[in-house]
């Protein structure tokens, strides 16, 4: 199962804002992070990649066919879950999944299965008859996940997953995400790097709706090896440096500070310790310009 995209292009406002360019990355099954900051073309990537937008230019195939000519064809292996918005605030969550389930086709005595069991997955069994409008912002997330997951898609789509999520609820979903991934393509879009880091089988950067890298986590902070590094530093000195150098992190140490650095040019005349690079380094060092 193979999912080309193929040089996207889609700008906005009559060319003014360029959200996509030349975009080309091929998918197989397996969890992907997409990683980049806001406004880097993440939503509208996966707007067109799940047949809501059209691009300028490009095309997505999937196993080789045009998504735009397999249309419900294709539908029927899609879940997406899009970013929190219009959720319907007056169903109960037992009949916007059973609504969901009828939009995607399935027959009663499936949806019927599907729905108590990712209720369980999900962990909402106890509030299937309580209104969306009061749910949390955790909770109405992991009914959006658990509506992508309801036709059991081959390719699914997710749009920050986690967010608004707490650390315990993030785990859980995390952990969750990796273990359906196996024999799916899984396309997930962050700001949190701990979200992908150790799931992903490949992290895609992208920048100004450009590709900027694709590859494992560990190829990728390879590429900042030797340009992470801890230095300690006085008080006085902090300023400077979070002026001057993109600090990944900082702590106290006695009356001295340590600063953790990701730069082409260590700071001279300083105690500096080389440090393994994180995918946080290497986001900071993609994404922190001008330094
Ligand atoms: N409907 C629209 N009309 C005009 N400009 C838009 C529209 N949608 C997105 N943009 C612009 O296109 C660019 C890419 O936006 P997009 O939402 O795809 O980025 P993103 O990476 O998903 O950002 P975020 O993390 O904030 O959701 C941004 O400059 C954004 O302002």
């Amino acid at each position: 199962m193979r999912l080309e995209i193929k040089n996207l292009c889609k700008t906005y406002k009559k060319g003014v804002v360029k959200a996509l360019d030349d975009f080309s990355v091929t998918l197989t099954p397996g969890v992907y992070g997409l990683l980049g900051p806001n406004g880097a073309g993440k939503s509208t990537l996966m707007n067109i990649i799940t047949d809501n937008l059209n691009a300028d230019s490009g095309e997505v195939l999937y196993d080789g066919e045009e998504i735009k000519k397999l249309g419900k064809d294709y539908r029927t292996v899609l879940g997406y879950m899009p970013q929190q918005q219009g959720l319907y605030d007056d169903f109960t969550l037992n009949r916007f999944l059973w609504y969901m389930a009828a939009l995607k086709g399935l027959k009663k005595k499936e949806a019927k299965e599907k729905i108590t069991s990712l209720l369980d997955t999900v962990n909402l069994t106890n509030a299937a008859h309580k209104k969306l409008g009061g749910f949390s912002g955790g909770m109405k997330q992991r009914a959006l996940i658990a509506q992508a997951l309801l036709n059991d898609p081959k390719i699914l789509i997710l749009d920050e997953p986690t967010a608004g999520l707490d650390p315990k609820e993030r785990i859980r979903i995390r952990n969750f995400i990796s273990e359906i991934a196996e024999d799916k393509i899984v396309l997930i879009s962050t700001h949190v790097v701990s979200d992908i880091e150790f799931i992903a089988k490949e992290i895609i950067l992208l920048k100004q709706g450009k590709l900027v890298s694709h590859d494992t986590c560990q190829n990728l902070v390879n590429e900042i090896a030797n340009k992470v590094v801890e230095v300690e530093i006085e008080k006085e000195e902090l300023k400077y440096f979070q002026d001057n150098y993109r600090v990944s992190n900082l702590y106290h140490n006695d009356d001295k500070i340590v600063v953790r650095l990701v730069t082409d040019n260590p700071p001279e005349n300083h105690k500096i310790t080389i440090a393994n690079p994180t995918l946080e380094d290497l986001y900071l060092y993609i994404f922190e310009q001008g330094m």
